[in-house]
């Protein structure tokens, strides 16, 4: 177990950040805590598959969240809405054996902490022990706190997501949310409500920029802002969105890194000339 120096407030094992720090030590929540009071920010990525999650882990990628948005980016379906615990605890654990330094983070799916606390708990349990993750993300403020708290309490880290809740697409639509004095309000009382049931970090999603700023300043815990501005301590995006292999519609506030989508269709052609044209296989693809 490595030492923390709270006099430094670093890590001791060399690493000076989350995002560029060394060693395969897993990433804790408490090392998350530490860089929001160094003032720095910190990004995190989606992945799905134990292959993509281990080149985000070598790039230094410091906290991967494995997604429920598996459910319109890796499986097939519209929406998040029918994805299955038994999908994001085979998904999970996929990702943590691809793994080695990033804190994984497991969305529990809808359906599967509604309930109330003690059905979170029995949810949150399953991706712990089965797949083996460091934490658990659920949607909802104020109405999740009892849930929060519960697994807070039976030792599992919490990360929070408010603001646009995509499980409660059929009531609220994909729309910005905070807009206006009262919804603002709101944000602030879920932002509240999230970090005093001990939640170690808060998801803002599609949130005005001014708005996300505000809820940065006044929380101790890391804000992780999707489509929420630049103001948040840490940035979080789907990575089928950010390399260009989403099929459709992005949301706009996605920054497209690179086009997977187009470099995977050009070299599938090149292969199927090749089989069609007798191109490939050639000799030093053989043997005799
Ligand atoms: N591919 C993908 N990317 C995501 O970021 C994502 C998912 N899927 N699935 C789960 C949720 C759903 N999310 C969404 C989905 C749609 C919008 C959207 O249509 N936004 C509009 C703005 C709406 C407004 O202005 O009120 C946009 O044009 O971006 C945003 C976030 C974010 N998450
Ligand atoms: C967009 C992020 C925050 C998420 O919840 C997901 O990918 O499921
Ligand atoms: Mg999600």
């Amino acid at each position: 177990m490595t030492q923390l120096s709270a006099a430094q407030n670093k890590p001791s094992d060399g690493s000076k950040a989350l995002y560029g720090g060394k060693g395969t030590r897993r990433i804790t929540v408490r090392d998350i805590a530490l860089a929001k009071e160094r003032g720095e920010k910190w990004p995190m990525l989606t992945a799905y598959d134990a292959m993509t999650a281990s080149v985000f882990d070598e790039a230094g990628i410091p906290v991967i969240l494995v997604g429920d948005s598996a459910g319109n980016c890796h499986l097939g379906y519209d929406t998040t809405v029918p994805v299955t615990l038994d999908e994001m605890s085979m998904l999970s654990a996929a990702v943590v054996r691809g793994t080695q330094r990033a804190l994984i983070v497991g969305d529990l799916p809808f359906g599967s902490y509604q309930e109330g606390p003690v059905q979170a708990l029995r949810s949150a349990t399953r991706l712990v022990k089965e797949a083996g993750v460091g934490a658990v993300k659920l949607e909802g403020g104020e109405r999740s706190h009892e849930q929060i708290r519960l697994l807070v309490e039976s030792g599992i880290p919490v990360m929070a997501h408010i603001g646009l809740t995509p499980q409660s697409v059929h009531a609220m639509g994909y729309r910005v949310q905070g807009r206006g004095e009262e919804a603002a309000q709101q944000l602030l009382r879920d932002a509240k409500a999230v970090q005093d049931a001990g939640a170690f970090a808060v998801v803002l999603e599609l949130v005005p920029a001014e708005l996300a700023a505000e809820v940065t300043r006044v929380l101790h815990i890391p804000t992780v802002g999707i489509g929420a501005g630049p103001e948040t301590d840490a940035q979080v995006l789907v990575w089928t969105d950010m390399l260009g292999l989403t099929s459709g519609r992005v949301p706009k506030f996605v920054k497209k890194y690179a086009d997977l989508r187009e470099v995977m269709g050009d070299a599938v052609k090149a292969f199927a000339e090749d089989v069609v044209g007798g191109g490939f296989p050639r000799e030093e693809h053989s043997v005799h």
